[in-house]
């Protein structure tokens, strides 16, 4: 790299327009969309999309709602020619879609564009050609008035084929190839001709499409440019304006949000930002974007799984486990003080509550995902986190204290094996740090006195045997601990107890948590059981035999 890069290359122009009115500006409404997947996404595939494939993102984005789609270049190649025949002879575009294809402004390919749609209802002719002075220069080599002219020229000739084929609605749009990189003064001049040549006026509009071809300044420097030129074209009022812009900066959302504050009407771009280099604009972002601003953005992503699947295929080229609102990661969090957060935000969230998730700019299940991928755990995760997958996958409200002991014991099989763990995994080793599967009590018998003194009797399995437990006390708990004291001589006290449901209807258990004190030293011990008295008793004899003090003394024993 250079150590003066100003020696290579220089900074966007900047523009004079000190009273510029898009910062103050809000986005109530969504633009109008056009998708251009199946022509500029398309042209930039490594292998361009087969009929089929074609087919199924014109389907895909009809769908989704898009009124205006890109089909393709149809002069360009036969491939594409054949396709918008396909669309137009199999009657395959529905009344309220009106199909767009491109051409450049020569005369050959204006020609067979029109050749290309004989017999279509409604079409937006695009026509191009480069404006911006390297192009004018190097490429064309024109100036300033032999640019316009050959914009004029063909723009004419684009009226007077349209004329000749009057079954078809009509819509012409026009685009100064590069316009990020024109002079506004030449934006304007060239634009204002041919839409003077195309007669436009709020009765039939046209539409005039700025692109940032290559996007080189940043967002606002773009904005102003749009603004320039809704201020200044001299038919605005007969001009749908439209924006187009890639993303070789990275900050083709932002232009473009900031562009239609500035006064664009209609927006061009691809799903997920496929495209020329870096990509088109996204225009799910853009979409979702508005609609987390509460505004309906009158495009349906509502299983966007499978419109990336659909994407996926047609283009041959994944998406990003990052990408905004669609990627495998864009939903979890693995860092535990977001997975805390979003855990305390669930719970105290209200059916009918606006959206207020830390860490969640969109509800996921808005778009046909699950919470399932909402917190994952690994060694950056804490207690809420872990906590959260046991309530979500298995129904377990674990105490906070347990939830705190748990989470130590997690850090140190993270620590080991230093590897994302799954609710499957974490309820692996809950059962097994707290007995949950070793505790088995068989026939449990309970009554109560009249002084309301309780009497347990209950069969305890262990090691192969089973022993007879008898014992009394204020409370079953109670009862059942007097009576593993006696059976087993076992020093434990019960000193905090949490109960819950899982479930409901017949098939609903009980879980039981209970903090203990065995032999001096504080532990927990878990049961889940139908009776909510046994599952009580199963935490007490799981939290005993994880402290290895279970030894009992004979089969039967009275206390
Ligand atoms: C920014 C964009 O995305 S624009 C869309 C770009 N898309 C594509 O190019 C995909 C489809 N393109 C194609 O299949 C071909 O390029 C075609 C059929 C359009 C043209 O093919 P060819 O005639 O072989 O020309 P090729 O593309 O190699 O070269 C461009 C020629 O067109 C001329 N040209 C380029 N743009 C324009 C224009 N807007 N108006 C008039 N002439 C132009 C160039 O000066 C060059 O002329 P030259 O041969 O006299 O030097
Ligand atoms: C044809 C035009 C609109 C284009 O794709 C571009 O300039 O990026
Ligand atoms: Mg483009």
């Amino acid at each position: 790299m250079l150590k003066n890069p100003a020696a290579k290359y220089r900074p966007a122009t900047q523009i004079q327009l000190a009273d510029r009115r898009w910062p103050n500006a809000v986005i109530d409404k969504p633009p109008v969309w056009c998708s251009v997947d199946l022509r500029d996404g398309n042209q930039a595939l490594i292998e361009p999309m087969d009929p089929a494939r074609k087919l199924r993102m014109f389907e895909q984005l009809v769908r989704i709602g898009f009124k205006e789609i890109e089909v393709g270049f149809p002069s360009a190649s036969q491939a594409d020619f054949d396709f918008v025949r396909l669309l137009i002879e199999r009657n395959l575009v529905p009344d309220d879609v009106t199909i767009q294809v491109l051409t450049q402004a020569r005369d050959h390919l204006i020609t067979r564009t029109f050749e290309s749609l004989v017999g279509a209802k409604r079409v937006i002719v695009h026509l191009y050609n480069a404006t911006a002075p390297v192009m004018r220069r190097v490429v064309l080599g024109l100036d300033e008035d032999g640019v316009v002219d050959l914009a004029v020229r063909h723009a004419r000739m684009i009226r007077e084929c349209a004329e000749r084929q009057p079954e078809t609605a009509w819509t012409f749009e026009y685009s100064p190839e590069m316009f990020s990189n024109t002079e506004l003064p030449f934006a304007k001049r060239i634009v204002d001709a041919v839409a003077t040549e195309w007669r436009a006026t709020a009765a039939k509009p046209c539409i005039i499409n700025l692109p940032s071809t290559v996007e080189c300044c940043t967002p606002n420097v773009f904005a102003d440019m749009v603004e320039w030129m809704h201020r200044h074209l001299e038919r605005r009022d007969g001009i749908v304006m439209s924006i187009h812009p890639h993303n070789d900066r990275g900050t083709g959302t932002a232009a473009a949000e900031l562009a239609l504050m500035a006064g664009a009407d209609r927006l061009e771009g691809c799903l997920f930002g496929n495209g020329e280099r870096t990509g088109n604009l996204d225009i799910v972002n853009v979409a979702l974007n508005l609609y987390t601003q509460g505004v309906a953005p009158g495009l349906d992503f509502s299983d966007i799984d499978e419109i990336r699947r659909t994407v996926e295929h047609c283009n041959q080229l994944p998406v990003h486990p990052r990408h905004p609102y669609v990627g495998d990661l864009v939903y979890t969090s693995f860092s535990g003080s977001h997975q805390d957060a979003i855990k305390k935000a669930f719970a105290a969230r209200r059916e009918g509550d606006i959206w207020e998730m830390p860490y969640l700019p969109i509800d996921p299940m808005d778009l046909g995902r699950s919470y399932e991928a909402v917190i994952r755990v690994n060694s950056q995760s804490g207690k809420g986190g872990i906590a959260y997958l046991l309530e979500n996958e298995y129904g377990l409200e674990l105490p906070r204290r347990l939830q705190i002991d748990f989470s130590r014991v997690v850090q140190q099989v993270m620590d080991t094996e230093g590897k994302e763990l799954n609710a499957a995994d974490l309820w692996s080793i809950f059962e097994r740090e707290y007995g949950v599967a070793e505790a088995h009590i068989g026939h449990v018998q309970i009554t109560e006195q009249d002084d309301g003194r309780v009497t347990v009797k209950a069969d305890v399995q262990h090691g192969g045997r089973s022993h007879r437990l008898q014992g009394q006390g204020n409370g079953p708990v109670d009862a059942f601990v007097n009576g593993l004291r006696a059976l087993s001589g076992a020093d434990v006290e019960v000193l905090d107890y949490h109960q819950h449901a899982i479930g409901g209807g017949a098939q609903a258990r009980a879980a039981a948590y209970l903090e203990l004190r065995i032999a001096g030293a504080t532990r927990f011990g878990v049961g889940i059981d139908a009776n909510t008295s046994t599952a009580s008793m199963k935490a007490v004899l799981g939290g005993l035999l994880r402290a290895g003090r279970f030894q009992p003394q004979a089969d039967t024993v009275t206390a």
